[in-house]
């Protein structure tokens, strides 16, 4: 059995749930940074044992939050140490606006993925992009990095799209599998 770590800050629940949907599938443990931009206590070394580290933020300003970048700062002392080298990465992330500048978010989770030696894993989904297309198809987006979601901006995080959740659980699920592919 892998082990799959989902460090991820939310501001006001929408990127939780994210966490949640995506931990569901990969059956991973979940570690939030907090409001000031720190880890819990024992949060550095879930990290470091498990197999596979996956990143979430919400995109502020085309890019994750500060309390992630804060995270990704502090994960310096990691990479020091080449602590992560050679583990599985993914990320994800919510906005309000379809684009949202949600890609700046994800590349930035690639990048420092690739700065700590790691594996970046995609989700692998076909898009819904035909005439027929709805917007409660999975990967509705048509967007191929990790797992995003789109919730208006004045909705709450109960009132989120149940494809994205399912984009979420799907992807956790494609990269606990992958992972243990890896471990054999
Ligand atoms: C400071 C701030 C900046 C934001 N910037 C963006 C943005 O660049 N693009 C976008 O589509 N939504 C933006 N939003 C909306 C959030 O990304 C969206 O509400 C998201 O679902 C919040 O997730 P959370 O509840 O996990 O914090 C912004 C919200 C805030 C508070």
């Amino acid at each position: 059995m892998v082990s799959i770590a989902v460090v991820y800050h939310s501001g006001y629940g929408h990127t939780q749930r994210q966490a949640q949907a995506l931990a569901d599938g990969a059956a991973a443990r979940l570690v939030a940074i907090d409001a000031d931009g720190n880890l819990p206590a024992a949060g550095w070394d879930e990290l470091a044992a498990a197999d596979g580290i996956v990143f979430g933020a919400p995109t502020y300003m085309g890019g994750p939050s500060w309390q992630f970048k804060r995270f990704a700062d502090a994960s310096s002392k990691a990479w020091y140490a080449q602590a992560w080298k050679d583990k599985v990465f993914g990320g994800f992330t919510s906005s309000s606006s379809p684009a949202g500048d949600k890609a700046g978010t994800l590349d930035y989770f690639f990048t420092l993925a690739m700065q700590h030696g790691g594996l970046w894993v995609g989700n692998g989904m076909m898009p819904s992009n035909s005439k027929t297309a709805q917007r409660e198809d999975p990967n509705w987006h048509g967007l191929w990095r990790g797992a995003v979601a789109t919730t208006a901006i004045d909705a709450s995080s109960g009132e989120m799209s149940s494809a994205d959740l399912e984009m979420a659980r799907q992807y956790g699920e494609r990269l606990a599998q992958l992972t243990a592919r890896l471990a054999r």
